[in-house]
């Protein structure tokens, strides 16, 4: 018999790799942060005993999921401005806010606060971009989430850099800080093609190749945005992306909804991958991404759900469903985004994206025990004929009771093991406060 840290009895094991399979009365063996095994119930009883055994038999076990877009510090400012279209809500109300507001002790608690919520909801890493990532990381490692940490470059100042210069400065420090960090990653941010010039762009190209780091950018968020770039620059914001060396494997193009059938056999060809935020895209009003297209094409595609400012939720299984009925919708076609692919979207897409698939993604001996356990025992999500529709199209964020982070239970029967929420709210509050004295 061989000691083992972990031991998790699951009613069912959905290792999304392969995406169709369904593992009944399986047990997932945890040692050292890391999945040891995964193997029916008997043989793993047989095999192995554990400091901690769960008994999890109603429920499924999922990879953890990739919120692979979003600003966790903006918990703080949901409900400030809704029912905008992106710019308007942007220049007249957000980036005010921001410039008034934002600061390391901003960025600290509003991260911790979103952490929170992503934990509690099944997200075990996320792909931020925000001002002050210094103080996102320190949350998230506080908090004992993964995440991938954007080093941020605008074309104008902001509370976190003055300059172009400011700005890689900031950025590479933050990179080297969290270098060797088992939880922490970093990717270059630029805001977007229309906030960030040329130079900065292709600066940012061939950093990322000696940081060997992805590219994350809003990019063909809204037809307004590729219209004022035809109207300026002559070309659409993809090709000067591309004219400037940033699109290919690196790249995390995030919204994506207005493409053409060319630009999606350029983001195929490159390997380049969509980040799908269909709920922030839907608030906007920004128009529709086109992932059966995308996915026919071979596009690998992960699932954001964009800041709570904009969402208002960081919920990634409503995300999911939301995802799967708008696949359908926008392609006419109901076989369009079956429930196994809007969870690989969630899971292993958005690790794929990250360049973490040989860490995370998926339920597979070897990598990181990052692992989710849903209840489905519920009136929602009874009777049962598959675990996969029951957790795509029917089961609530209230059904996610137990959260694994690299072996560490950070929540623990629907309770956050790592973080007080009495302390987050009473923050929550007194930042609500300033915001408003301050607008
Ligand atoms: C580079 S820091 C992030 C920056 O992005 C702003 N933002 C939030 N949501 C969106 C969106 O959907 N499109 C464009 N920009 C967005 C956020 O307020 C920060 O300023
Ligand atoms: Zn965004």
């Amino acid at each position: 018999m061989q000691r083992v840290d972990t031991l998790i009895h699951a009613g069912w094991v959905i290792p999304v790799e392969p995406r169709e399979s369904v593992l009944e009365g399986h047990s997932v063996v945890v040692h050292n942060g890391r999945i040891e095994a995964v193997l029916p119930r008997d043989q793993a009883e047989a095999a192995y005993t554990a400091d901690a055994v769960h008994e999890l038999g109603g429920h499924a076990v999922i990879p953890g999921l990739v919120n692979a877009h979003t600003h966790a510090a903006m918990s703080l400012m949901r409900g400030l401005a809704d029912d905008l279209p992106l710019m308007t809500w942007l220049k007249e109300h957000i980036w005010p806010a921001e410039g008034a507001n934002v600061s390391h002790a901003f960025v600290d608690d509003g991260t911790r606060l979103a952490a929170a919520e992503m934990l509690r909801s099944g997200t075990t890493c996320f792909n931020d971009m925000y001002l002050f990532p210094d103080a996102a990381g320190a949350a998230a490692e506080a908090a004992g989430i993964r995440a991938n940490l954007g080093m941020i470059v605008f074309g104008f100042p902001t509370p976190w850099a003055n300059t172009a210069d400011e700005y890689f400065e900031r950025g590479i420090a933050v990179h080297d800080r969290f270098r060797d960090h088992p939880l922490i990653t970093t990717a270059f941010s630029p805001h977007a093609p229309y906030t960030v010039p040329d130079e900065s762009l292709s600066r940012i190209a061939t950093l990322a190749e000696e940081l060997d780091v992805p590219v994350h950018i809003h990019v063909h968020e809204t037809a307004h945005e590729v219209d004022e770039a035809v109207e300026q620059d002559g070309r659409r914001p993809l090709e000067r992306l591309d004219s400037l060396g940033l699109v290919g494997p690196r790249l995390q193009a995030v919204h994506a909804t207005q493409l053409t059938d060319d630009e999606i056999g350029r983001l195929a060809e490159n390997g380049a991958s969509v980040v799908h935020c269909p709920q922030s895209n839907l608030k906007l009003a920004s128009g529709f991404c086109p992932v059966a297209a995308l996915a026919g094409a071979g596009v690998n595609l992960a699932l954001g759900t964009d800041g709570a400012a904009s969402n208002n939720d960081l919920d990634m299984l409503a995300e999911m469903q939301s995802a799967a009925l708008l696949g359908k919708a926008v392609a006419g076609e109901p076989a369009a985004l079956p429930a196994e692919a809007a969870l690989e979207m969630a899971t292993l897409g958005g690790a794929r994206a990250l360049g973490l698939e040989a860490d995370i993604g998926s339920v597979v001996a070897g990598k990181a025990a990052d692992l989710v356990a849903i209840d489905l025992n519920r009136v929602a999500t009874r009777p049962l004929y598959h675990p996969v529709s029951q957790i795509v199209y029917a089961a609530g964020r209230d059904q996610v009771t137990d959260v694994w982070v690299a072996g560490r239970h950070t929540v623990s029967n629907g309770h956050l093991t790592t973080l007080d929420e009495t302390e987050l709210l009473e923050r929550a509050d007194g930042w609500r406060d300033k915001l408003a004295a301050n607008a």
